[in-house]
């Protein structure tokens, strides 16, 4: 029997697709080379409530956010790695510079990022808390980034060739 489908093109083919879980998790980002910041805050995030939801940005979005250099993983494949963390419940992918529509139609109860933001630059905290909900940021892991890990590769130094900090 496959897997049931996990990765919604819309937050309409979610909401359609699954019942109200209890407390629903929210966060986002574009994950494109996956690394243990990412599997620490997202596993921290599911602990949080009983289903978390993943927003991922789409390609064209994470060119635009980060550069043409990016994403090196297309969105497909962005969105089947982080549907094999135990974590990770769903992945809605989003088209627009930000996910504040997806967070208005999904209404999450808790809004999670990780500690590289303040409460000042998480989008859509106004939202979730003036519905009640709450804003999680998680701590951040240091030395771990997909521009890092980019860096490497670009520089072909690898760590052990890396200049200490
Ligand atoms: N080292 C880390 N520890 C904890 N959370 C992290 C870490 N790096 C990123 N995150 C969180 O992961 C989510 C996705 O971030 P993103 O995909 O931009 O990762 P990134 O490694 O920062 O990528 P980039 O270097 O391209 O900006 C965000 O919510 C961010 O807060
Ligand atoms: O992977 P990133 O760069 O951490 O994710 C971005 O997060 C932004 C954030 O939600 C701002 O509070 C978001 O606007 C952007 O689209 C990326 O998802």
């Amino acid at each position: 029997m496959p897997s049931p489908i996990r990765f919604f093109q819309s937050p309409e083919a979610f909401l359609a697709a699954v019942p109200r879980p209890g407390i629903l998790c929210f966060t986002n980002g574009c994950f494109d080379l996956i690394h243990p910041g990412h599997v620490q805050y997202l596993a921290e995030a599911r602990a949080l409530g009983d289903f978390l939801v993943v927003g991922l940005n789409s390609d064209a979005s994470v060119a635009r956010l980060k550069g043409p250099s990016r994403p090196l993983q297309d969105e497909a494949a962005r969105a089947a790695i982080l549907l094999g963390l135990r974590s990770v419940d769903a992945v809605i992918r989003f088209d627009e510079d930000t996910p504040l529509e997806l967070i208005t139609a999904l209404r999450p109860d808790v809004l999670v990022k990780g500690g590289d933001y303040t409460p000042e630059t998480v989008v859509g905290r106004e939202i979730v808390e003036g519905r009640g909900g709450k804003l999680v940021l998680l701590p951040f892991l240091p030395g771990h980034s997909t521009s890092r890990i980019e860096q490497r590769i670009r520089s072909g130094r690898g760590v052990t060739l890396e200049p200490h900090e």
